[in-house]
């Protein structure tokens, strides 16, 4: 069931720790086939090195396992929580990259300082409120999720325009239209929020992107009007003639 998406989650979980984005078995990555109404997730605490294609663990959007003989990531109800109240995106990452995970343990948005933000951020990486005792001690994963979608409410965030959150005291989650977009979102975040934290030691002054330039570089590479890169004709002529 699902082998091809299998496959394709799977090469998505294995970019994590060749971009150096987790540490041992932190992390995951899903991706969801909307028409079938299932995502596949990596199981929990299986070492990347170790992991299958046919290993990732189908779930359905209740967020019961359908097929796999491994137990689903532990963070499946969030997952799952996403998948439902994003129903525009295709892939999930969760990691505890260091420089993201400095910001949401602070309590900080990753600001939008510069043009690196802009290209794929369409503003300030929120970071979420943190869980109340109540909610860790109960349905911990899945409040999770609330959580993220109670900021993305509260804030009028619109979730394909900023792909990304900061769970506080915890760490990022990103998405993107498929799971290896995700992953890209998730690497740009976390360089990012290291350039932040750079910049934000140089100087106390206010830095932040002006309006017109945020607009400039995050609709230069999305929506009708962009135009950065090759068009597709260009693209496929491209590799043809390597
Ligand atoms: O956030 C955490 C741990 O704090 C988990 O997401 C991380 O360890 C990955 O867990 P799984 O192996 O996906 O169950």
């Amino acid at each position: 069931m699902l082998d091809k998406l299998k496959q394709e989650v799977y090469d998505a979980n294995m970019r994590l720790p060749q971009l150096d984005l987790v540490t041992f078995t932190w992390g995951n990555v899903s991706g969801i086939d909307r028409d079938q109404g299932l995502f596949v997730i990596k199981p929990s605490g299986v070492d990347y090195g170790d992991l299958k294609p046919s290993d990732m663990v189908v779930v359905n959007l209740k967020g019961e396992v359908v097929e796999g003989n491994l137990n689903p990531s532990s963070d499946t109800p969030t997952h799952t929580v996403l998948y439902n109240e994003f129903p525009t995106i295709g892939g999930i990452v969760h990691t505890h990259s260091p420089w993201a995970v400095s910001f949401a343990e602070a309590g900080i948005d990753v600001p939008a300082l510069g043009t690196t933000h802009a290209d794929t951020f369409y503003g300030d990486v929120p970071v979420s409120d943190a869980l109340t005792q109540a909610e860790i001690e109960n349905a911990y994963e899945e409040n999770t999720g609330k959580v993220i979608v109670r900021t993305f409410n509260e804030r009028h965030l619109d979730p394909e325009a900023v792909p990304a959150v900061l769970v506080r005291q915890h760490g990022p989650f990103t998405w993107g239209a498929t799971p290896d977009k995700a992953v890209y979102n998730a690497k740009v975040l976390e360089v990012v929020a290291e350039m932040d934290y750079h910049a934000l030691q140089l100087t106390r002054d206010n830095c932040r992107v002006p309006q017109y330039l945020l607009d400039k570089h995050y609709y230069r590479k999305h929506g009708n009007g962009a135009y950065y890169g090759q068009t597709n004709a260009q693209s496929q002529n491209h590799a043809k003639h390597q």
